[in-house]
């Protein structure tokens, strides 16, 4: 058996050109600021790629790149500026900061209404108590990709692996509310195989390289890596060992073209969001 290919980066450009014919429609164009603050390499290609996706589908976006010794004093205040300016719909401070910085203190600090990468604790606690609010791209990204494939998650039972505030636990909670039984395995499980062996949806959210082996995936499961690691001869790879599990699983998202495009996809629809919200529209 060779599992389906779940094709994340077909889904997301439709997505984007869906996103992009209804900004098209609007009176204005909605504004996306992404802070940058430091020098990582592969941050600097994830934010030229949201500034590109956003521009094409017509958002008016920028980045503003901050040095790498910035205080956290003058990033809360860079913060505050787009906070208080009505033409920015949507914040987004790219991680990892600098060590100087803490990262809670930068997430806490962007207005939740313009909160589009879902992090603030008032849209964490919305999306566990159930409410709207804007919810983490990565995990949004998931449901679409499974909904889009036609997978029928009601019911099912679903390990989501890792707890990151980022992907694992909002992860968890979406398909919570979509009527899986969702089990959240981590570093202190005791049996991380075993928990993973029983998944029919197995979310893998560790950030270490092909950790999932094949023989923990149980025939026919889907199989979500939201992995990306970048190993030292520069191939990258996902959490899961892609061509063992392609030979149990039923669908597998493949990396890279799985579920990082969808990121991204997801943040210009979580900005699209917030406009509309922001501006009573
Ligand atoms: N503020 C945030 N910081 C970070 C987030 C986030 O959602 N918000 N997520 C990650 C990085 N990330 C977006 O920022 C991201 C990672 C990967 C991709 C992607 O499209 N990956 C491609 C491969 C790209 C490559 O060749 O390196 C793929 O998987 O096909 C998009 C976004 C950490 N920081």
């Amino acid at each position: 058996m060779t599992a389906r290919i779940l094709d994340g980066k077909a889904i997301a450009a439709r997505l984007r050109a869906g996103l992009a014919a209804r900004v098209a429609t609007l009176s204005f164009q909605p504004g996306l600021r992404v802070v940058r603050v430091g020098d990582d390499p592969a941050s600097g290609v994830y934010v030229r790629n949201k500034d590109r996706a956003a521009a094409e589908a017509g958002f008016d976006s920028a980045t503003i790149h901050l040095p790498a010794d910035t205080t956290e004093a003058a990033l809360l205040a860079t913060i505050a500026r787009l906070n208080a300016d009505p033409a920015v719909d949507g914040i987004l401070v790219q991680l990892p900061l600098p060590a100087q910085i803490r990262a809670e203190a930068a997430i806490a600090a962007v207005d939740p209404a313009k909160d589009v990468d879902g992090f603030h604790p008032i849209n964490a606690g919305r999306l566990a108590a159930g409410q709207p609010g804007l919810v983490p791209c990565t995990p949004r990204g998931v449901m679409h990709i499974l909904a889009e494939s036609g997978i029928d998650l009601r019911g099912a039972r679903a390990v989501v692996l890792g707890r990151s505030q980022i992907v694992g636990r909002p992860m968890a909670q979406l398909l919570l509310g979509a009527d899986c039984t969702v089990t959240v395995a981590h570093s202190r499980t005791r049996d991380i195989a075993a928990e993973c062996r029983r998944a029919e949806v197995l979310v893998a959210a560790v950030g270490r390289a092909e950790m999932v082996r094949g023989d923990w995936i149980a025939p026919g499961a889907v199989v979500v890596d939201v992995g990306i690691n970048r190993l030292a001869d520069g191939r990258l790879v996902g959490d899961v060992a892609y061509a063992e599990a392609l030979t149990v699983a039923g669908a597998i998202t493949p990396v890279p073209g799985g579920v990082g495009p969808m990121t991204i996809a997801c943040l210009l629809e979580n900005t699209l969001e917030a406009a509309l919200a922001r501006r009573g529209t």
